[in-house]
């Protein structure tokens, strides 16, 4: 277990901004936190990286308790955390070569020592050809891969990031994640990934918390909170949110199911199959597919006219890999 939350809370006065809360992650896990603005998202990353003390609780990393270590043994531990940061957070006056060994020059690293880790560290985020351009000179992704390299200057275990493809275009924000996964598998980071877009949540999460008003609503992997059809964020991955709705004020949801699958898994024809399987008529109300991850899952409503034969059909689906996630008769 690289990092864990136990039981971590933040007050500022009488205000909670955080209630108490517990998660852990492993080595090459990516956590994406979500929630409206306020929820406590950037709070909870300034906790794990200690620039702000809990009210309770404990963080372990590596299995110490960093909550509990002085002031010395701290400075230590926090090089095993980089932070990368909204906009990148860059120093305008320095070139991207200098803003990368900033945390090692900071430490006093020895200088060759610091030229070749931030020569390596430049080169692997692709800006080798603009080492000496200042960041007014660099692209939005530019400057995001610089915020990148610098945060993984000390070689962290763990990779905070705070909305770092904000603002930037769908193309370049694309290349940003597969810059973050890239790493993550090079040197098993363990990266937690505050953001409010479900485009960069489908593209890279493992795992997902739901803050609200400071407390957990969900928390679980990507997959099973597709699956549930009271998750929040399930609805919201696969842009079902209206359509889950409209399911309550369908004038007759008798008959109806909604069906959650991996599209490849499944054969193309299997609405046509039910039909003639079961000798019913079945209506495709609505369908899409949507890639998260690395898998295209695919969500569909249909309505069976003979509603006896729902129970089997149901069984039947479960056989060929679609699980029934709503039923209008329930
Ligand atoms: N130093 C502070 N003192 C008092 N209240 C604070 C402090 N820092 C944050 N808060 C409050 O904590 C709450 C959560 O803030 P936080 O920045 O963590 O939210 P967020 O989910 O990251 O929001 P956003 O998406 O808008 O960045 C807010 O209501 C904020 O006003």
């Amino acid at each position: 277990m690289t990092l864990q939350i136990d039981n971590v809370s933040k007050r500022y006065g009488d205000a909670t901004v955080l209630e108490p809360l517990s998660w852990s992650a492993e080595k090459g896990e990516i956590l994406a936190v979500v929630g409206p603005s306020g929820s406590g998202k950037s709070t909870l990353l300034h906790l794990i990286n200690l620039s702000t003390r809990p009210s309770t609780g404990a963080i372990y990393l590596d299995g110490e308790d960093l909550t509990a270590l002085g002031r010395r043994q701290l400075r230590d531990a926090r090089r095993k955390i980089g932070t990368a940061f909204q906009s990148a957070a860059l120093f305008q006056r320095r070139t991207v070569n200098a803003n990368v060994s900033l945390p090692l020059d900071y430490l006093g690293v020895e200088k060759n020592e610091a030229r070749a880790q931030t020569a390596r560290l430049v080169e692997r985020v692709g800006l080798a050809d603009r080492a000496d351009f200042y960041p007014g000179q660099l692209s939005g992704g530019q400057k995001q891969r610089v915020g990148i390299a610098r945060a993984l200057a000390l070689n962290p275990h763990v990779l905070l990031a705070d909305e770092i493809t904000s603002g930037l275009d769908p193309v370049t924000t694309a290349s940003i994640l597969d810059l973050i996964k890239a790493l993550r598998d090079e040197l098993q980071l363990t990266v937690v990934l505050v953001t409010h877009e479900m485009d960069v949540v489908r593209a890279v999460a493992d795992k997902v918390l739901y803050l609200e008003n400071g407390k957990v609503v969900e928390y679980d992997t990507a997959a099973a909170l597709l699956r549930d059809p009271a998750s929040h964020v399930g609805s919201q991955l696969l842009n079902w949110g209206q359509g889950a709705e409209a399911f309550s004020a369908h004038v007759d949801p008798a008959g109806l199911l909604d069906v959650l699958y991996v599209s490849d898994r499944v054969p193309r024809t299997w609405v046509s199959d039910l039909t003639v399987r079961f000798d019913t008529e079945v209506e495709l109300i609505e369908a899409l597919v949507e890639p998260i991850r690395d898998e295209q899952f695919g969500r569909a409503r249909i309505r069976i006219s003979d509603h006896a034969k729902i129970p089997d059909i149901k069984v039947h689906l479960a056989t060929q890999g679609i699980a029934v996630i709503r039923d209008g008769d329930q």
